[in-house]
């Protein structure tokens, strides 16, 4: 038996994370405990400051976290996970506002699952204190990425505390966890085939606040509550603090139109008066002058990562409309993904360990490789649904077609629970991806037409029998439909 200071080591590996956001510092959690020498870089000074904590809140659309998100953070740790459930408030459907301030609610799912709000803020600042908990890791506050040669596994980073002085950084890995608009994939473009696409859609958003009533919510707090008005919407999700963050999207024409002519609180009492009652009319004009109006955007790109050497995740893969609450679900994934996969290809290689580090170049190529082919699908498919949630909240859910066939679904899947699964559940409360999803999704609604279809037909055979038995038999039938076609104009 070797002495110890003579059996094999795993080699020091280096991950440099690009990205100090709600991805970025789980990747970091994960890597660490994978046996990397994880260094995170993040342009921001640290949020976890008082005197940092600036107004990055207010353009913060609330999150949803959900069994995707969840999954990720029970993987890395179960207590993690209880830890950040106990930050959430469960929503358990959507409440629908009718203009007559009638409230409605949809259930999300049939056995009482759902989804839970979460502050920003909260998630990012207890992910932080995680990250710097784990040995190995290191969080470089003020650094921003300017550059990086993949081949050599060098990232160059601009140091705001000294005057904006560069430092080389070397890495066997670089993650792109720099958001929408990342600079890593920029650079990963520049270096080799990418394919990329951006779109804005035509509508914005601006954030209000509703405060608490008598010390309690104005609103029930377990649900998820819109004011769907067709081509725009308001929507409130519950804060621990007894208050609700409202959103108004809209298209731009309609911020036009206020900006040039109207007047936000007599827009208020036309579409949304309820609301405007318990928000005040004063917070309502306060605060649509005061906040910025955000513009809404996605992207996709394909490969995520370059050569052995870069993966982007979250944000700087995949941006997607808010909608579907599912861009931090997704990105949490990503890290998930990622993982697992390196685990069984170090484990295939007959190393039974979990130190992802010691995977050799070629197996984290293959890695990257397998990464990258799984989910650039995956996540150009949630994209594409979180566009047609924006639809769906606004509009169908006060469409009384769109209502029963979600109503008719529920059931059906209440009946057999694992044959049918809504599509909202499929995305919400399971890991099947998200390619499976759609997949599964439009073979449901193909055969759901067809049932629907071979129904309608038994049931006019069926009448047609039960008819022609009360009139006497078929040819009395036949003369009762001559009789009633002869009349006909
Ligand atoms: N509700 C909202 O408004 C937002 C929600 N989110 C949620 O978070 C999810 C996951 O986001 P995630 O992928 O982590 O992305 P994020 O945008 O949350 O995090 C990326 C981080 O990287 C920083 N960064 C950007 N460029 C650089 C650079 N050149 N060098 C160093 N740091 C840089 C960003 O700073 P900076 O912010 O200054 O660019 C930001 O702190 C999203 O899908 C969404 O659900 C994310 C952003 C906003
Ligand atoms: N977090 C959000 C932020 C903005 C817009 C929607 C959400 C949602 O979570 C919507 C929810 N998944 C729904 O379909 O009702």
């Amino acid at each position: 038996m070797p002495h110890p200071s003579h059996a094999p080591r795993t080699p020091e590996r280096r991950a440099v994370i690009v990205g100090g956001g709600l991805v970025g510092s789980l990747a970091a959690c994960y890597l660490a405990k994978r046996g990397w020498r994880v260094d995170l870089y993040e342009k921001r000074p640290d949020s976890r400051k008082p005197d940092n904590r600036d107004s990055a809140e207010h353009r913060s659309i609330n999150l949803a976290i959900s069994e995707r998100g969840l999954s990720a953070l029970r993987r890395l740790d179960p207590a993690l996970e209880a830890r950040v459930k106990d930050l959430v408030i469960p929503m358990y459907g959507r409440m629908i506002h009718a203009l007559d301030g009638q409230q409605t609610s949809h259930r999300y799912d049939v056995f009482g699952k759902h989804i839970n709000s979460i502050g920003r803020g909260a998630l990012i600042q207890l992910l932080l204190d995680e990250a710097d908990r784990c040995p190995g890791v290191a969080l470089h506050f003020g650094h921003e990425f300017v550059q990086a040669d993949f081949d050599s596994g060098q990232a160059v980073f601009r140091d705001a505390a000294r005057g904006g002085e560069h430092v080389t950084v070397g890495a066997d890995l670089i993650v792109g966890a720099d958001g929408a608009f990342s600079q890593v994939r920029q650079r990963m473009m520049a270096k080799g085939m990418m394919n990329y696409s951006q779109t804005y859609i035509e509508h914005g958003y601006c954030e209000f606040s509703m405060p608490p009533r008598r010390g309690d919510f104005a609103l029930d707090p377990n649900h998820l509550h819109i004011w769907p008005r067709g081509s725009f919407m308001l929507i409130a999700l519950p804060n621990p603090d007894w208050t609700f963050t409202c959103t108004l999207f809209m298209p731009w024409d309609k911020f036009g139109a206020l900006a040039a002519d109207g007047d936000i609180v007599s827009f208020f009492r036309t579409h949304f008066p309820d609301a405007l009652q318990l928000m005040g009319e004063d917070r309502v004009h306060a605060e649509y002058t005061a906040n910025p109006k955000g513009s809404l955007m996605y992207l996709k790109c394909s490969p995520h990562t370059h050569s052995h050497r870069a993966v982007l995740l979250g944000d700087a893969a995949h941006a997607m409309v808010p909608f579907y609450g599912q861009g931090m679900n997704c990105g949490f994934e990503d890290v998930e993904a990622l993982d697992r996969i390196m685990i069984r290809i170090l484990r295939a290689g007959g190393d039974l360990g979990s130190s992802t580090a010691a995977l050799t170049d070629k197996q984290l190529r293959q890695a990257l490789d397998e990464y990258s082919a799984a989910r650039a699908e995956d996540t150009s498919a949630i994209v594409d649904l979180a566009l047609d949630n924006y639809v769906e909240m606004r509009a169908k859910v006060a469409d009384y077609a769109y209502v029963t066939r979600k109503y008719l679904e529920g059931l059906l899947h209440w009946l057999f629970p694992r044959q049918i699964i809504p599509l909202y559940t499929m995305v919400s409360f399971t890991s099947i991806p998200y390619t499976q999803v759609v997949a599964r999704w439009n073979r449901q609604t193909l055969w759901l037409h067809r049932s629907i279809t071979a129904a309608a037909i038994a049931a006019a055979v069926g009448g047609g029998v039960l008819l022609a038995r009360l009139l006497g038999g078929p040819p009395a039938l036949l003369r009762a439909v001559a009789r009633v076609g002869a009349r006909a104009p």
